[in-house]
């Protein structure tokens, strides 16, 4: 036996429990869900086989075959053929394929033959085929195909013992598995030739039930309609906003109060000659980082509806309705769930634009992305909502500040098919997008595992930007508040001398036409770092300014200092500033080109301050201060 760490890679079309499997497999907890497309890029374990064998496992982005025709499956075919920068070819092909839809896979496992590698192939999610009462002959499978074959259930504890018992003994015999590479790039009648070869050997070793699933149908011909299913989708989105707001708020004043509690106690605890660390800690840290974490709850329950919908196989549905609409606005289906994802953060939605094969249709995407509404908007809105809209019932039932929420996610969704339509219009007016073909999986019940694991890892992600770029920036500007410090007899408060304010007095003239102060011109800049630094610095600047009250309520001291005429303005600023370096990054190595980047930079600055100005005058020739 080799010391040598053995490769192994897992490949199948999308969505057959690949990323479950290399879980499972390595114990990592790589995003998985029920819809084509979810992994775009190459990741890595590791784990030891029963006999010892220490593999590297890779997951890979789904395909249906090797010609590679969009970024993501260019990566698989290229780890498959170890054309990858310095990655040696697979010493076992894992070819996954779902026990219950074996045809796409069947054609790619033909394909895979050609490369030559040992290969095993295991049938994944045979809890569902066999609940479904389809029988497949393994054996005559196995000889059909002339490879071993083995079953899998990636969810399930001990599901994949077969699994590694089977590397193992592939592994033993690897040496007369191989054979020279034949892989060429297959043409459509190739494609054809092999889904017939395929659909013979189902023919000849799966036995389908009389009864299919009739579940799903069911489901779908009221999802799936054109008027119902839209109107579910929209209270869908309007109950999952309402939420956000009614289900958090308990959980968030606990947080909060516990924050100031906190703050106070390091007020009263440390003795009065120690001002300055008294300031840094209450105002800078506590504070600041406090104010942000207060979010987790909003956070954690937006989540908790995006993977749920994820998980029960409904997404890819609201793909499908969406894509008319999205048609209209020049966007290409496969555009949703890249879009979508972008409620989480710009950054793995323009990652997961590689599933869009036409370069076109991908970049469109790419420049609307940044538009959607990501979570670290959510802190943004909710302390100018808060503060500025009164918690009252609309109708006696819907909650004013959800309903506002849903405006300002609707606003993001409106400029993001505004600004495509825009762009198809001017840039590229010949092109027309490709038919959109997406697989439908079949509903699932959600697992409560991979939902609390997705969840688990949105927070630490949130709590870890709270913990990094949150409270280095909040150091940086309860510097730039605390320092040089007022002259002996100055007069107002001290920050009014600080760099802070020399900052933000500097750039308030060309801030002041769209309403905003010098407090908040301070806030934006280190904003770029991640949205949620300017609801730190805000709590920052005023708690200094604030002096001995500062343990007042952020909310409330905002309701005192701002019109709502600037609120508003600020509001929309945030829908559409470029307010975030690490999107602007992505962008450019997404595209392989800075030009890009500043494009979107220049037009979301633009449409920001432009949107900004017309809320602003509009909201004061309407009388709103
Ligand atoms: N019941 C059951 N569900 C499974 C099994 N394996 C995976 N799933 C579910 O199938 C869905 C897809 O799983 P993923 O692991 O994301 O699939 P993938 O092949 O990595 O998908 P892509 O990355 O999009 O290619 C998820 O909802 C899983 O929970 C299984 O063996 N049994
Ligand atoms: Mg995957």
């Amino acid at each position: 036996m080799t010391t040598a760490s053995l490769r192994l890679a897992l490949v199948g079309a999308p969505n057959t429990g690949k990323t479950s499997l290399f879980n499972r497999l390595t114990g990592s907890t790589q995003k998985v869900a029920n819809y084509p497309g979810v992994t775009v890029e190459r990741k890595s374990g590791s784990f030891t086989t029963p006999e010892g064998r220490s593999v590297t496992v890779l997951d890979l982005p789904g395909t249906y075959s090797l010609r590679g025709r969009s970024p993501d499956e260019e990566i698989t075919r290229d780890i498959v053929l170890g054309r990858f920068d310095g990655e040696a070819v697979p010493d076992l092909v894992l070819c996954v394929a779902d026990a219950t839809n074996l045809r796409l896979t069947l054609r790619l496992v033909l394909e895979l033959k050609r490369i030559g590698r040992p290969m095993l192939l295991v049938l994944n999610m045979i809890d569902i085929a066999k609940r479904r009462g389809v029988t497949i002959d393994l054996e005559r499978l196995s000889q059909e195909l002339a490879l071993p074959v083995t079953t899998a259930v990636a969810v399930r504890k001990g599901g994949v013992d077969d699994l590694l018992k089977r590397t193992d003994e592939v592994m033993a015999r690897a040496q007369e598995a191989q054979a020279a590479n034949q892989w060429t790039a297959p043409s459509i009648s190739d494609l054809k030739a092999a889904q017939r070869e395929a659909d013979r050997i189902i023919a000849a070793a799966v036995t389908l039930p009389t009864k299919p699933d009739t579940l799903t149908n069911r489901i779908d011909a009221v999802v799936l309609h054109p008027v119902w299913g839209l109107i579910i989708l929209a209270l869908i989105l309007f109950v999952m906003f309402q939420a956000v707001f009614s289900w958090a708020q308990p959980a968030m004043e606990l947080l909060s109060d516990s924050f100031s509690t906190l703050g106070q106690w390091v007020h009263d605890v440390l003795p009065e000659s120690w001002g300055l660390l008294q300031s840094f800690l209450q105002n800078g840290v506590i504070s600041g980082v406090g104010s942000v974490i207060v979010f987790l709850p909003q956070i954690i329950i937006i989540f908790l509806f995006i993977l749920l919908l994820e998980d029960f196989g409904y997404m890819a549905r609201a793909a499908f309705l969406m894509d008319r609409i999205m048609g209209g606005a020049g966007l290409h289906g496969r555009a949703f769930i890249p879009l979508l994802s972008s409620f989480a953060c710009a950054i793995p939605g323009i990652m997961s634009t590689r599933v869009i094969d036409n370069p076109r249709d991908r970049l469109t995407t790419i420049l609307i992305a940044p538009l959607m509404t990501c979570s670290a908007r959510i802190p943004v809105y909710t302390l100018i909502i808060s503060a500025f809209v009164p918690a009252t019932r609309v109708w006696g039932w819907i909650n004013l500040q959800g309903l506002v929420m849903f405006g300002l996610y609707a606003a993001g969704i409106t400029s993001a098919l505004t600004v495509s339509a825009i762009a198809k219009f001017f840039l590229w007016r010949d092109h027309a997008p490709a038919p959109f073909m997406l697989e439908l999986p079949d509903y699932k019940v959600p697992r409560l595992r991979s939902i609390a694991i997705g969840i688990f890892n949105r927070a630490k992600a949130f709590l870890y930007r709270a913990g990094t770029t949150i409270l280095s920036m909040m150091v940086l500007i309860w510097f730039l508040a605390s320092f040089p410090t007022a002259p002996v007899g100055a007069e107002g408060p001290a920050i009014n001398y600080s760099f802070a304010a020399m900052i933000g007095h500097a750039l308030e003239p060309l801030l002041r036409p769209i309403g905003f102060n010098w407090q908040i011109a301070v806030a934006l800049i280190p904003g770029m770092a991640a949205r949620e630094v300017a609801v730190a610095a805000l709590g920052t600047v005023y708690s200094i300014e604030g002096g001995k009250e500062a343990a007042e309520q952020i909310g409330q001291v905002l309701a005192q200092k701002w019109t709502l005429a600037t609120a508003l303005s600020l509001l929309v600023w945030y829908i559409f500033a470029p307010q975030c370096a690490s999107t602007l990054a992505v962008i450019r190595r997404e595209t392989g080109s800075a030009k890009w980047m500043v494009v979107t930079f220049v037009y979301m600055l633009a449409l920001a301050y432009v949107a900004s100005l017309l809320t602003f005058n509009l909201a004061r020739a309407l009388g709103i201060n």
